[in-house]
């Protein structure tokens, strides 16, 4: 569960986001769309912790991230808090941030090693298990650099659902990838939205997979949630003109 109550947040004179509310249920696969520039990426790099906010609060699986609470009270959270809170919270960004000097089975097994803890054994045939989900079980040994970007992408799909997130974030997942490489890495996000309980939220330009796969779209414009529907009624029957257009222009440009 993802939850935004009353978010601020500026740089500077700018407001990003103002009093932006919305809720993601537990298991719900929620993508959000939105022209450049409207905030969505601010809304996943606080999910990160990588910024504070300036107003509200976010909850994610019932703890606070943005806040912690000390004798019954709300305060700012400390790094040590959020170090435990961020374990739970995985990620896959635009650039796939492999580590080039080890191997697929290491990039895969590493942090639930050494930030978990779990044994070696275990760790490495859960990384078994994933790169078969993705399609990769032949490249456990390579070292990334002699894969092709889609398999890069899938690998680092593998390393956050290697943590066993109960939520994953997914930043633009197919933006630097060859046309051809996307359908694979689209794939293997529609297996796991299908096969698992994990809460999803992804920032995405790709409309198609958005539609297929989401139980929700948000529609996001100037820091708020402009409309939240089933995607049949969003891409079908918006509400909003500011969403025809958007999603007119975005067609027109494919
Ligand atoms: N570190 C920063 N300092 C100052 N302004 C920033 C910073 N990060 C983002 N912004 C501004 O905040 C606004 C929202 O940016 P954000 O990246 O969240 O938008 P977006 O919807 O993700 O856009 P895109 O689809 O292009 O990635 C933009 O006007 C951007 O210029």
């Amino acid at each position: 569960m993802i939850r935004f109550s009353q978010v601020v947040k500026s740089y500077g004179d700018h407001v990003v986001l103002r009093d932006l509310d919305f809720t993601v249920a537990p298991g719900e696969f929620v993508s959000l769309i939105g022209p450049s520039g409207s905030g969505k990426t601010t809304i996943l790099r606080l999910l990160m912790t990588l910024e504070k906010v300036d107003g509200g609060t976010i909850e994610v699986c019932g703890d606070y991230l943005s806040h912690q609470k000390r004798g019954g009270k709300l305060v700012p959270a400390d790094e040590k808090y959020l170090r435990e809170v961020r374990k739970r919270i995985g990620m896959v960004f635009q650039q796939f941030n492999l580590f080039p000097n080890m191997n697929v089975l290491r990039n895969i097994t590493e942090a639930p090693v050494h930030s978990l803890g779990v044994p070696r054994d275990e760790a490495e045939a859960r990384a078994v298990e994933l790169l078969e989900m993705v399609g990769l079980a032949d490249k456990k040994d390579a070292h990334p650099t002699r894969l092709s970007g889609g398999q890069q992408q899938r690998v680092a799909i593998a390393r956050a659902l290697a943590m066993r997130p109960d939520v994953l974030l997914l930043d633009e997942v197919t933006s630097a990838l060859d046309p051809e490489l996307v359908a694979d890495v689209l794939r293997v996000l529609h297996e796991i939205a299908a096969s698992t309980d994990i809460t999803i939220l992804c920032v995405t330009h790709e409309m198609q997979f958005a539609r297929d796969v989401s139980d929700r779209v948000m529609m996001f414009d100037e820091g708020q949630v402009l409309e939240d529907a089933a995607p049949d009624k969003l891409f079908n029957d918006p509400d909003h003109d500011r969403t025809r257009r958007f999603l007119k222009a975005v067609i027109d440009r494919a």
